[in-house]
């Protein structure tokens, strides 16, 4: 036996964030974690990599007890932890941070030479060697977080944990952490691997162990169970179908709500006319960098002033308090930069928003914390108490409640589960139902595919080098024309793909 987990609990003052939790995993296996918003995951992870103590229980590492007092005692073990929150160092250079735990000395000074050699060889096998040499503060999120798992793979593990990370990667980099696993696996390592993403946990992982409100439910080999049946036990009751509808309307006629003539996009200039329909949701699809966030960020009038027309009249959008006052919104997945106050209540946050739109009130904190299922104790707790998914419930659902007119949306889902992603996803299509836009950016080609499904007006708009490479409409919406379009030198393989490249009209 590899790794054993007996009996383990853990609590948080009143909270009980682990009980009794049982698990045993095989040396090269690959053992995902499945679990709802706070049901404990990363608490279990955090005990196993020595960041946080457990209350009771034993841990066993081929066949000994192990009781890791802190990370570097798990490191010396060679059991290590990557998650979303992490352990960089933005004014170091990419290799001294990938070497920083085991740093290599010629007397008293660094060996610069066999630095560069160990962290240069890891990132070859990363195909991320170009990031040598760069500060990992000028890197964009996805390479940071590929240049912590990097980290992790230079102090050869025995146990990896890979908590999350992949919720802020591109299609491009989850298959180079699926190589990775592959020869981590036949180097008999275990690999433990939270993600909410479906996909990824059946391309990486041999089996899953479901956690809900702090328990270990049992452990099944992922192919036997489908999607529905996993999501059923996560929830503790019986899912039918947790994707969209599934089929695409294909909209005769947009009635535009907001016209821009031109979207400024840093770097690669301006994207010509996009026009948005009232009810519809685009989706944002590409490889990462290629201006989606921009094309969100410009619409809300960050990036310099806009001009709009909205409901037929001209409008100069200069800032964000501009664009809230026209009934804009924007959420942000990147919540500890864009989304919450690290330091504040979860009623301050809220409050937050409140005082930007003046449009009504927003409603009290409890109320809006209760109908978005955050798992809390009172709302005068730090948000930072609240486990990673459900401080990104908050962050949306104070926003959803003000009904915003036009929706911007960058990645709001990561680190959501999945029963939470498709409940939001319901309300998203509410608002455009109502009347109202979604502009939603997504890492995940498949939620795109899967919330355009879900009202009568809808596109996935794929960007390449800062310009509209495809516009996807109806039956052309699905992951493979997405995929084709993310990389326009292959040829697009469906004809209804619409318009590509220069001058296009949206
Ligand atoms: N530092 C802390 N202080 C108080 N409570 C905490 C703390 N960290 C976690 N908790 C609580 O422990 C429980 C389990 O949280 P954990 O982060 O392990 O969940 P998770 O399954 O990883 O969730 P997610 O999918 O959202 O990341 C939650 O109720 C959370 O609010």
């Amino acid at each position: 036996m590899g790794l054993a987990f007996r009996d383990i609990s853990k609590r948080y003052g009143a909270v009980v964030a682990i009980k009794q939790a049982q698990m045993e995993i095989e040396e090269g296996e690959v053992r995902a974690i499945l679990g709802g918003n706070g049901s404990g995951k990363s608490t279990l992870a955090k005990i196993i990599g020595g960041l946080i103590s457990r209350d009771g229980g034993e841990i066993l590492f081929q066949g000994q007890r192990v009781d890791f007092k802190s990370p570097k005692d798990a490191k010396r073990n060679h059991v290590i932890m990557t998650s979303q929150e992490l352990s960089l160092f933005g004014n170091l250079t990419v290799e001294e941070n990938i070497c920083i735990s085991n740093i290599p000395v010629k007397g008293k000074f660094t060996d610069r030479k066999r630095l560069r050699k160990k962290a240069q060889d890891v990132l070859e096998r990363m195909r991320l060697d170009s990031l040598m040499g760069k500060k990992v503060e000028e890197l964009a999120a996805n390479q940071q977080y590929m240049v912590e798992l990097a980290k992790a793979l230079v102090q050869e593990p025995k146990i990896l944990i890979i908590d999350e990370i992949t919720s802020a990667l591109y299609r491009e980099d989850v298959e180079i952490v699926d190589d990775i696993i592959r020869g981590l696996k036949k180097e008999g390592c275990i690999v433990l691997f939270i993600s909410h993403r479906m996909v990824e946990l059946y391309a990486m992982c041999d089996s899953v162990t479901i956690m809900r409100n702090g328990e270990t439910l049992g452990t099944y080999p992922m192919k036997e169970k489908t999607e529905d049946e996993l999501l059923s036990l996560m929830v503790g009751t019986k899912i039918e179908s947790y994707h969209g509808e599934g089929r695409h309307h294909q909209c005769a006629e947009r009635d535009v709500f907001i016209r821009a003539p031109r979207i400024p996009i840093p770097t690669y200039g301006t994207l010509e006319s996009l026009d948005i329909g009232k009810g519809e949701i685009i989706g944002v699809a590409g490889l990462q960098g290629h201006g989606q966030t921009d094309l969100i960020r410009a619409l809300y009038g960050v990036l310099g002033e806009i001009e709009l027309e909205i409901d037929g009249k001209v409008r100069k959008i200069r800032n964000a308090k501009q664009a809230v006052s026209e009934g804009f919104a924007f959420i942000s997945g990147d919540r500890e930069k864009d989304g919450t106050f690290q330091e504040r209540s979860l009623s301050e946050n809220i409050a937050a928003v409140q005082e930007l739109v003046k449009r009504g009130k927003i409603g009290n904190p409890r109320g809006i914390l209760d109908s978005f299922h955050v798992h809390y104790d009172n709302p005068g707790e730090l948000i930072t108490s609240l486990s990673g998914g459900n401080q990104q419930k908050v962050v949306v659902g104070r926003w959803l409640c003000t009904r915003p007119r036009l929706l911007l949306a960058d990645d709001p889902t990561k680190g959501i589960d999945v029963k939470a992603r498709t409940d939001l996803h319901q309300l998203f299509a509410e608002l455009a139902r109502e009347g109202n836009a979604v502009i939603m950016l997504s890492s995940d080609d498949d939620e795109l595919v899967s919330i355009t499904s879900m009202v009568e007006t809808s596109r996935v708009i794929v960007m390449y080098e800062g310009r509209v490479s495809a516009i996807l409409e109806g039956d052309a919406i699905n992951r493979q024309n997405i995929s084709a379009a993310s990389m326009p030198v292959n040829s697009i393989h469906d004809a209804e793909v619409k318009n590509r490249k220069e001058g296009v009209t949206v």
